[in-house]
């Protein structure tokens, strides 16, 4: 039989994604965080990880590409795919928020506009608040826009609050917490649902008891 496959997202994710499966006791190949390689068979399991950026990760769960991924709950509520999240793994814990320069909510505007990496989650969010504004999509530096006058607002994911402060800005709102999750393919998991359960059952241990 084929091996399931894990998408696992590269980048920021990459390390404690590893860490993880290792705790559950997954012999991961030491070199899948340093080598060019995209694809690691794991050893004694009927279990492979393969390699492939944040934002396509749902993209391969949902052609069953990739029968699971790890991915940060962000990226899921960008891409807004058809795929089952099982699992919220947490780490890469973070926030979306609304940020500007501080006082910048008082001034009337008719037109406001918003820059972001996350164009559809943030058109989605100012249209359940009935704001009309103009979302721009950047794909990095989100805080220059603001400074820099390209926008008004941004909608972007804060952790440690660093980056807002360094320039100057300050929270609006709180939209809702990101993370880590485990999502799965809906036909894999009829189709194979015995393998992935138990996949699924291995790291959700793992998770609640780094938990305790
Ligand atoms: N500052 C942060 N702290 C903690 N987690 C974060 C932070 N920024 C992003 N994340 C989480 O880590 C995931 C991967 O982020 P990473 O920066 O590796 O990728 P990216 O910049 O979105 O993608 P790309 O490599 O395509 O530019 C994000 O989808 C998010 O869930
Ligand atoms: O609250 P903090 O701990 O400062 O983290 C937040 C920053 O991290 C992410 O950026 P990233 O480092 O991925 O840079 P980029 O979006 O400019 O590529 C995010 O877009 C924020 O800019």
């Amino acid at each position: 039989m084929d091996r399931i496959r894990i998408a696992l997202a590269k980048g920021r994710l990459a390390e404690d994604a590893v860490k993880l499966l290792k705790k559950a006791g997954y012999r991961v190949p030491h070199e899948i965080l340093s080598s060019r390689k995209l694809i690691f068979n794991i050893e004694d399991e009927q279990v492979e990880l393969v390699l492939v950026k944040p934002a396509d990760v749902p993209i391969y769960v949902e052609y069953g590409a990739a029968d699971l991924g790890i991915v940060g709950r962000d990226i899921l509520l960008e891409e807004g795919r058809s795929l089952y999240e099982v699992l919220d793994l947490k780490f890469g814990q973070c926030k979306f928020v609304l940020a500007g320069l501080p006082g910048f909510r008082e001034k009337q505007l008719t037109h406001r506009r918003v820059a972001t990496k996350y164009p559809r989650f943030a058109k989605e969010y100012f249209r359940k608040k009935g704001e009309p504004v103009e979302v721009i999509e950047l794909t990095g530096s989100i805080e220059l826009a603001p400074l820099t006058g390209l926008a008004d607002w941004i909608v972007d994911i804060m952790q440690t609050g660093r980056t807002l402060k360094e320039n100057g800005l300050m929270v609006y709102e709180d939209i809702c917490p990101v993370s880590a999750r485990l999502v799965v393919n809906r036909v894999s998991m009829k189709t194979r649902r015995k393998e992935i359960n138990k996949l699924i059952e291995r790291l959700k241990s793992q998770v609640e008891r780094s938990e305790n």
